[in-house]
């Protein structure tokens, strides 16, 4: 704000050294200004030195007169009813913040002749508040009249705008006639951008109701209506940032309640009919151990694949970040979402097939069987049925398959549990324009058709509708393919992947499959084993997803403590590899030290270890000798104990509750370290 000098009027400033001659000094003030103002509105010699008139208001008179203002009628424009309301409705969230100070102001001024009016940036009268009838009469004081510069001459107000600073204009300061007795203070009013908004100005037709803490209260009032302006108009203007967004976002609160979600978010998570505002992101997502550990650690996170509570939604979390002040608040988290292109649809050869068979972490026995027999059948053109539980990497095997014998050609993936049944057909034989209504106008290709050259993977095809599957049969037999609506055939040449994890034999005998579908698929066949019969390859696995997440997470991977190795050799992972890859992303990101323990374990992972009862798990888990002789308990224990304490055998020792002699045997006799 400039000094005091230059917005106060002189008037008020000495006020006090008018105060015993009250009168003639005060007369003889008005007069000099008065006379001032016509010498340089008619651009004589000033009659007076101009020191006491400040240079912001003999530039006003000057630039008034200029506009053509006639200083003895009070003519200022009035808006049309229609432009009234547009312009309250722009400046809505501005007279929203302003309206109860406004009301507070004048019932403080109410036994006065003062009032109080708001004026959008062009001088728009928006809000104003005024007890006397005659004075709204001779100002034509009314919501929509505007009044700047141009159209009343110099003023408070008017000035403020001009200079974008805190303003007073007294008396004869002001350029019409009309104004002469009244005295203004006001205060520009900014957006959250530093626009300017508006001003605020308290008018009283005496002097000396008006002083400098008049002046101070505008100013101080005007400060408060502006923040809470951009209070208002900031989560205006946060939600359209987030509507500008390529991506889906959402923000949520420290306890995990969202508090705002865009468009885009709505349409991914398919919840269109539903608010997403308010709800436990728990709700929407279902129980991630990834996001339980953000909101516990606080940490941002990028880059990580989770699947929707029970669908088959996968999405990234292309980056959760927490929202944090200048001195490190925070106040919640920003959740930047991206589609994972979806089996359901389209996967060409270039939209990122990350699996080949050298990428595939296989070292148990079972696995390298799998994998041998998986490139085997990769060198003819067989049909070929993969099965495993969920996640065990069925995906992943008929990327590998197709990246090793069709490289060049399309990989057209398919869910067929995730595909509606009216739509199966058409998602997979195309059709011909016209064929049903809501169809695309000249027709559409099917996946068998667009995967031409290449692989079609048909995932869960246990889910494929008892009417479709004859037709498959036929289209497999005579590699030729009829789109809905058209009579005429096209031919195809593709490799059919199809993956399950329910038994097909099974549903072939409850008639759920047909028996002749299931011959022509299933004579090459590859069964993945389920995590928990892999052995050591857990651990390999692990490691592996460890070091991607260390590079996610922008950190040294950290050490894979024996006892929390432990923990996941007895864990039974019934979300297989899948599981096994969020588990590690979760253990990376609690784990402290550069050390996972198996308290940075999902609770389910690092509680059950000895508690496994059902029959058939057990046998598989002490196949894989998750049941380890006590030697070997020892030997972990005293390996993770030297880890924590950094070799230092008192403290082992202590931990251990062994003396120190029994620990240097027992390190010598497990050769756990060189000594
Ligand atoms: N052998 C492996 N090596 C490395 N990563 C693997 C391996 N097997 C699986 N994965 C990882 O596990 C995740 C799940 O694999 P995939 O989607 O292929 O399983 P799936 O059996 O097709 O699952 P679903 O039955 O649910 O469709 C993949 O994203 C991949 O990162």
């Amino acid at each position: 704000m400039k000094p005091l000098e230059q917005v106060l009027s002189p008037a008020i400033i000495n006020r006090n050294s008018f105060a015993d001659t009250v009168y003639e000094q005060k007369e003889h003030f008005i007069h000099k200004i008065n006379k001032l103002k016509i010498d340089i509105i008619k651009n004589h010699q000033p009659s007076y030195p101009l020191d006491f008139i400040r240079p912001e208001i003999t530039e006003s008179w000057i630039r008034s007169k200029n506009y053509g203002v006639d200083s003895f009628k009070f003519n200022t424009p009035f808006l049309d009813t229609h432009t009234i309301k547009q312009i309250l409705n722009k400046n809505q969230y501005l007279t929203k913040a302003a309206a109860p100070y406004i009301h507070k102001l004048a019932n403080i001024f109410k036994s006065t002749d003062c009032y109080v009016m708001l004026t959008d940036a062009q001088g728009t009268i928006l809000q104003v508040v005024c007890r006397d009838k005659k004075t709204i009469q001779s100002y034509q004081l009314e919501v929509g009249a505007i009044w700047n510069e141009e159209t009343i001459g110099t003023c408070s107000h008017g000035l403020s705008l001009l200079l974008k600073t805190p303003m007073q204009a007294w008396g004869p300061e002001h350029y019409s006639q009309i104004l002469f007795q009244s005295t203004g203070s006001s205060s520009p009013i900014f957006d959250v951008f530093g626009n300017l908004a508006g001003t605020l100005t308290i008018v009283s037709d005496e002097d000396f109701h008006q002083s400098a803490h008049t002046f101070a209260l505008v100013v101080s009032i005007a400060w408060i209506i502006q923040n809470e302006f951009q209070l208002l108009s900031k989560s205006a203007v946060l939600s359209a940032t987030l509507e500008t967004s390529e991506d889906a976002l959402i923000t949520i609160n420290n306890n995990g309640i969202i508090s705002q979600a865009n468009l885009k978010a709505y349409q991914l998570l398919d919840y269109k009919n539903n608010n997403l505002i308010g709800m436990p992101i728990e709700n929407v997502f279902g129980n991630q151990p990834v996001i339980n550990s953000i909101l516990e650690m606080g940490k941002p996170i990028y880059d990580t694949e989770i699947q929707i509570g029970h669908t088959d939604l996968r999405i990234n979390l292309h980056s959760v970040h927490p929202v944090k002040d200048h001195i490190g608040n925070k106040y919640g988290y920003v959740l930047r979402l991206k589609k994972i292109v979806n089996k359901t649809f389209d996967k060409s050869s270039d939209s990122g097939l990350r699996f080949s068979f050298d990428k595939i972490i296989a070292s148990s026995l079972e696995m390298e069987k799998t994998v041998t027999l998986a490139k085997h059948f990769a060198t003819s053109d067989v049909n070929i049925l993969i099965q495993g539980e969920s996640g065990t990497g069925k995906e992943v095997f008929a990327q590998a398959i197709h990246n090793s014998s069709r490289p060049n050609g399309p990989f057209m993936a398919i869910n067929c549990a995730a595909i509606p049944h009216n739509l199966i057909e058409s998602e997979l034989f195309g059709y011909e324009g016209g064929t049903f209504t809501g169809a695309e106008r000249n027709g559409k290709r099917g996946k068998i058709e667009l995967a031409n050259g290449g692989t079609l993977f048909l995932d869960e095809i246990g889910d494929m509708p008892l009417d479709v599957q004859p037709v498959l049969l036929r289209i497999l037999e005579e590699k030729r393919v009829m789109r809905l609506g058209s009579n005429k055939y096209t031919p195809v040449d593709f490799r059919l992947i199809a993956a399950t994890n329910k038994n097909l034999r099974e549903l072939v005998s409850k008639n759920k499959f047909r028996l002749d579908l299931y011959y022509r698929i299933s004579i090459f066949k590859i069964t993945i084993p389920p995590l928990r019969e892999r052995g050591d390859d857990i651990i390999n696995l692990a490691q592996h997803f460890i070091n991607s997440a260390a590079t996610k997470y922008q950190v040294p991977a950290p050490y894979l403590s024996d006892t929390a190795k432990f923990k996941l050799l007895n864990y039974t992972w019934p979300g297989n590899v899948r599981q096994l890859e969020n588990t590690m992303l979760y253990a990376v990101y609690v784990s402290k030290n550069g050390i996972i323990w198996p308290e940075n374990l999902p609770d389910d992972i690092s509680a059950t270890a000895m508690e496994i009862t059902d029959d058939s798990v057990t046998k598989t888990v002490v196949k894989d000798r998750v049941i380890l002789p006590i030697q070997e308990i020892e030997k972990v224990s005293i390996r993770d104990a030297l880890l924590q304490t950094g070799n230092n055998i008192r403290e082992t020792a202590k931990l251990l509750g062994i003396s120190k002699s029994t620990l240097y045997r027992k390190i010598r006799e497990y050769q756990i370290l060189d000594i």
